[in-house]
């Protein structure tokens, strides 16, 4: 439940907070899930909205002062949520022109615009209109930029004024560590600091439970011709093991939204591809680096089983064509010098995907878990590796485990972290 006492993004001079209101998902209001989403019952989420129900009723508390932001400060990119209010004339309190003033300013300088500076974007398309949170009505706005460019993004907020706006910003990731006193100093905001780990269960556990099409997968995963991308709506998807492919990866093992452990991680991940890949092939961002691995043929670089064996290893089912040894060829010098950029840049993608799918399904086995949900920018706009994935995932359980991919991928723990506070104690 929001605190006044410690608001996360907030004016210090904007009057006294509201009383929380009775209904809103952040409450995990009953009536007002069944209007947002299609999806079949889940005991545990109604368990838990039961608790913040009680919670709510024996210990009113009011919710922090607008605006609302989460931002996940992380190793590669920052990701900024904003909650845009769509119901302020409907307020009849007195921080209604206060606040409607207020909110005019942000729309101007973040909703008008898609692109910041030479790297700032927001996601339009991933927009979600409708969205209750704390009883408010409105927009969740995407936003991102490389972390690498903070000192601009300071620049710029201390140039708009932000502190003006808000007084306190909720912040996740290492960055939210890192980069604290800069801000303090710089800006005049205070990060109100929330776990990263946390934040992005929060962020799971609100977006499959608020977006009914937040979740895919793929149908018939391991047939080339035809997959398909399908909603996920079977409804229940607690326990599961979460992955986070960021520029590291983090593997939780989810029992239940307050119940979660990090049981592996790997520094193999996002960053190291794209690290790779940019050595390898001087491609200028990710985009281009999945550009190339998408008109790639990682034959020509790894060496694979049937290199070795001339065709199956069928002993202990190993096909012909699975990868023996990643960048295996690499050590002959005609191969290496007919290898292509696109080439290079598909191995990378493939040896990094493999190994992480390989850890994931040592971790769903150990932990005898069926769902895995995949978040982390890795996956942005890589249909290449969620199915690779989720064909390693159908392939190595007999078809009992199953990828889940996400929309807003590399958001989760921006919008955890801005829901964070507004928690049951
Ligand atoms: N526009 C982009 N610029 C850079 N990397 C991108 C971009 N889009 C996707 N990526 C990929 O996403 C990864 C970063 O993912 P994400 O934002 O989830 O992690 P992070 O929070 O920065 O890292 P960590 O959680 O490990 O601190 C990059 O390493 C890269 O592989
Ligand atoms: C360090 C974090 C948690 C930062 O988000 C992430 O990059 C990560 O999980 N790295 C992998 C570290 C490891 O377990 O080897």
């Amino acid at each position: 439940m929001a605190n006044s006492a410690s608001p996360c993004v907030g004016r210090s001079n904007l009057g006294p907070p509201r009383p929380s209101p009775p209904v809103g998902l952040n409450h995990d209001d009953a009536s007002a899930t069944t209007t947002v989403s299609t999806k079949s019952t889940k005991t545990i989420a109604q368990h838990r909205m039961a608790k913040r129900n009680e919670a709510d009723a024996a210990n009113p508390v009011a919710v922090p002062p607008m605006p609302w932001f989460g931002m996940d400060i992380g190793g590669t990119l920052t990701k900024l949520v904003y909650f845009e209010p769509t119901d302020v004339s409907s307020q009849d309190d007195t921080k209604t022109y206060e606040e409607a003033s207020l909110l005019a300013n942000i729309k101007h300088y973040l909703i008008k615009n898609k692109a910041y500076g030479q790297s700032g974007h927001r996601d339009s398309h991933l927009e979600m209109r409708d969205v209750l949170i704390d009883g408010r009505t409105g927009v969740l706005h995407f936003i991102r930029f490389p972390t690498a460019q903070m000192d601009s993004f300071v620049e710029l907020a201390k140039g708009k004024g932000m502190a003006n706006l808000a007084s306190t910003v909720c912040a996740t990731g290492g960055g939210a560590y890192k980069f604290e006193d800069l801000v303090e100093k710089e800006v005049g905001m205070k990060l109100h600091k929330f776990d990263e780990l946390d934040s992005l269960m929060r962020g799971v556990e609100y977006m499959e439970h608020f977006n009914a099409s937040e979740l895919f997968y793929y149908e018939n995963p391991q047939e080339e011709e035809n997959y398909q991308k399908a909603v996920y709506q079977a409804g229940a998807i607690y326990p599961f093991i979460l992955v986070n492919i960021g520029s590291g990866v983090s593997i939780l093992s989810v029992k239940s939204p307050d119940e979660y452990r990090r049981v592996c991680g790997t520094s193999l991940g996002g960053g190291t591809f794209l690290g790779l890949c940019s050595l390898l092939t001087n491609c200028k961002d990710f985009e281009e680096a999945l550009a190339l691995a998408a008109k790639g043929d990682n034959k020509n670089v790894d060496r694979l089983v049937r290199d070795i064996y001339g065709g199956d290893y069928a002993k202990f089912g190993l096909q012909g064509d699975l990868v023996a040894s990643s960048f295996g060829h690499m050590n002959d010098s005609v191969r290496r010098a007919n290898a292509r950029p696109e080439d290079l840049a598909k191995a990378t993608l493939t040896t990094i995907t493999n190994n992480i799918g390989s850890l994931v399904k040592l971790c769903a086995q150990a932990e005898s878990l069926e769902r895995v949900i995949f978040v982390g920018n890795f996956l942005r706009i890589n249909s290449i590796s969620m199915k690779m994935l989720a064909s390693a995932m159908d392939f190595w359980s007999q078809g009992s485990t199953k990828a889940l991919f996400c929309e807003h991928e590399g958001y989760y723990g921006a919008v955890g972290c801005l829901l964070e506070l507004m928690k049951t104690p």
